[in-house]
């Protein structure tokens, strides 16, 4: 039964148990027909509803609908599909959840129909795990990981609209159960809690940790395993995120590499839970970033100043009203636009042909670049670069990066000393859910895209780049003011003060700021979208 091959069984609707149907599996569909009477589902000409497995999460089977009613003998059979669905609405389509209920008789002897709708179960959720298959789509290669323990599911309830619990209880529990992955629910409790539980946890017993959350709570997971003895090992941790937060960069950003066509909400809360079920996993950049103190952090997104990171810390006390927070505080500080005077340097992408002759092991990958960078600049990590208990052969050392009293390695670019709007660095296609930043961006390609805003714009023309960020397309505005560069390290030294940096949508200390990208000794690591249940 759990072989290939052509199933075909006669099974009645489970409402009434009078509707007779003909269930057919394949390896790649389930078909029901109604038999006798008019067809119940119209798809084109044929009286038959069909289902591609590539949709199916999960199938189980169980004995009676009524515990109680020890008359009835039959079995029950449900599969749970996600398909993508046009709205009536005219809304992008999305997936919705779809069940399919059979009773199951065959004879009056209970057992042997609750084992008939077991061997079903079982070929349905076989045949349809079969169909995760790696792809890759966009250039973005996807892998696979397999969970064989528990997933750490971290929620935290006060992000987005205080929405994330529901979200939990909702739609991300039932497809965790459909899909039948064991997983442990531990909500935060406060600020730094994920920080400290990942830097203690004994990561031995998890599969994978998934978020669900805004992008603070990545941060703090992410910094936490950083922080760990054995950091090399825990950032093998496979990572996953489903968008609970306001702006849900990473999740709308990992959407889009998987060509899903536009979501928000909670349709892309759906489609990144099928994702997670799927088990595609494709390595993540990582950047790492020295504050002015020294203190360093780990950022898988973005670094602001400016008109960004204002809006995006100025609009905190509208967090009631969700996504719509960033709007609302885009159009306060539009009314009163403001220029911050600094200065900003850059490390330029390497070219195309460089790319390609770079060897092609990850981990060798980032070695090669770091000696080639090592002949180039120097290597001038001084020891108040270090974390406290870092030594210098560890954690990603920063060998683009001079310390800040010095100036950049000669071969920079100096962007004379001037007025600025905005600054913005991104690893990701989004900033927000609705904000498509560097529609180029990939999430191992390695650089960071530096967009910044130079003073003379007019209120209408900054409009008008958010509203085309929309859809991607505000670079081919040819706004005068906004620049666009790939980088792989940076320096910003603001001179306006006070003001706001932040990194990752968190707010970091003010001062110059340096950050460079750290490609290949990741790509070994960090996983997007981890879970594949075997
Ligand atoms: N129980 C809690 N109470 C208060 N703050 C918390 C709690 N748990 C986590 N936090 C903090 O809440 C902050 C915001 O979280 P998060 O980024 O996940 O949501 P968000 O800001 O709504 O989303 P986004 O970053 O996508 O805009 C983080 O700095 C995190 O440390």
């Amino acid at each position: 039964m759990d072989g290939d091959g052509e199933l075909r069984a006669e099974f009645t609707d489970a409402a009434t148990g009078r509707l007779r149907l003909c269930v057919t599996l394949t390896d790649l569909r389930l078909s029901v027909r109604k038999l006798g009477g008019s067809p119940v589902w119209q798809h084109g000409q044929e009286p038959v509803l069909e289902l591609g497995l590539g949709d199916c999460v999960g199938c189980r089977a169980w004995r009676s609908e009524d515990a109680e009613d020890t008359e009835d003998a039959a079995a029950y059979l449900c599969a749970y599909f996600y398909p993508v669905r046009r709205s009536w609405t005219g809304a992008p389509a999305g997936r919705r959840r779809e069940e399919q209920r059979f009773r199951v008789l065959t004879g009056r002897d209970a057992r042997a129909n609750l084992e008939q709708a077991e061997r079903w179960a079982r070929a349905v959720t076989h045949r349809a795990s079969a169909l995760r298959t790696p792809e890759t789509r966009d250039s973005v290669k996807f892998g696979r990981v397999c969970v064989s323990r528990s997933v750490m599911v971290l929620v935290n309830p006060q992000s987005g609209r205080g929405q994330a619990m529901s979200l939990y209880t909702g739609p991300v529990l039932s497809m965790l159960s459909e899909a039948n992955i064991s997983h442990t629910l531990i909500t935060t409790e406060h600020q730094n809690h994920a920080h400290e539980l990942v830097r203690n946890a004994d990561l031995s017993q998890w599969s994978a940790i998934v978020i669900l959350s805004g992008d603070g709570l990545l941060f703090e997971v992410i910094n936490g395993l950083m922080e760990r003895e054995d950091w090399d090992e825990a950032i093998r941790t496979p990572l996953g995120i489903l968008p609970g937060g306001s702006g849900n960069a990473l999740a709308a950003s990992v959407h889009h590499y998987t060509q899903a066509g536009p979501a928000l909400g909670e349709d892309l809360l759906l489609s990144c839970c099928f994702l997670l079920y799927k088990g595609p996993v494709c390595p993540l950049d990582i950047v790492s970033v020295r504050l002015s103190s020294g203190r360093r952090l780990f950022s898988f997104l973005s670094l602001a100043w400016g008109f960004v990171a204002d809006v995006d810390i100025e609009s905190e006390k509208f967090r009631h009203v969700g996504a719509m927070r960033f709007l609302v505080g885009t159009l306060l500080r539009l009314a009163s636009l403001r220029t911050y005077q600094g200065r900003l340097a850059f490390l330029p992408a390497r070219d195309d042909s460089d790319l390609a002759s770079i060897s092609s092991s990850p981990r060798s990958r980032f070695r090669q670049r770091q000696s080639s960078n090592e002949c180039a600049t120097r290597n001038a990590i001084g020891d108040e670069f270090l974390l406290e208990n870092e030594s210098k052969n560890d954690r990603l050392p920063d060998n683009l990066l001079n310390p800040v009293g010095d100036s950049v390695p000669s071969d920079w670019t100096v962007e004379k000393e001037q007025d600025f709007v905005l600054v913005l660095a991104t690893c990701h296609s989004h900033l927000a859910e609705e904000l498509m930043a560097a529609p180029d961006a990939r999430p191992d390609d390695g650089y960071l895209h530096l967009l910044y805003v130079t003073a003379g714009i007019s209120r209408p023309a900054l409009l008008r780049l958010f509203l085309a960020m929309e859809k991607g397309t505000h670079l081919t505005c040819e706004c005068p003011h906004l620049m666009y560069q790939r980088v792989q390290a940076l320096r910003l030294e603001p001179i306006t003060k006070p003001g706001v940096i932040t990194v990752d949508g968190e707010q970091v200390e003010y001062g110059p700021i340096q950050a460079q990208v750290a490609q290949g000794m990741w790509q070994d690591y960090m996983w997007m979208i981890p879970i594949l249940k075997t």
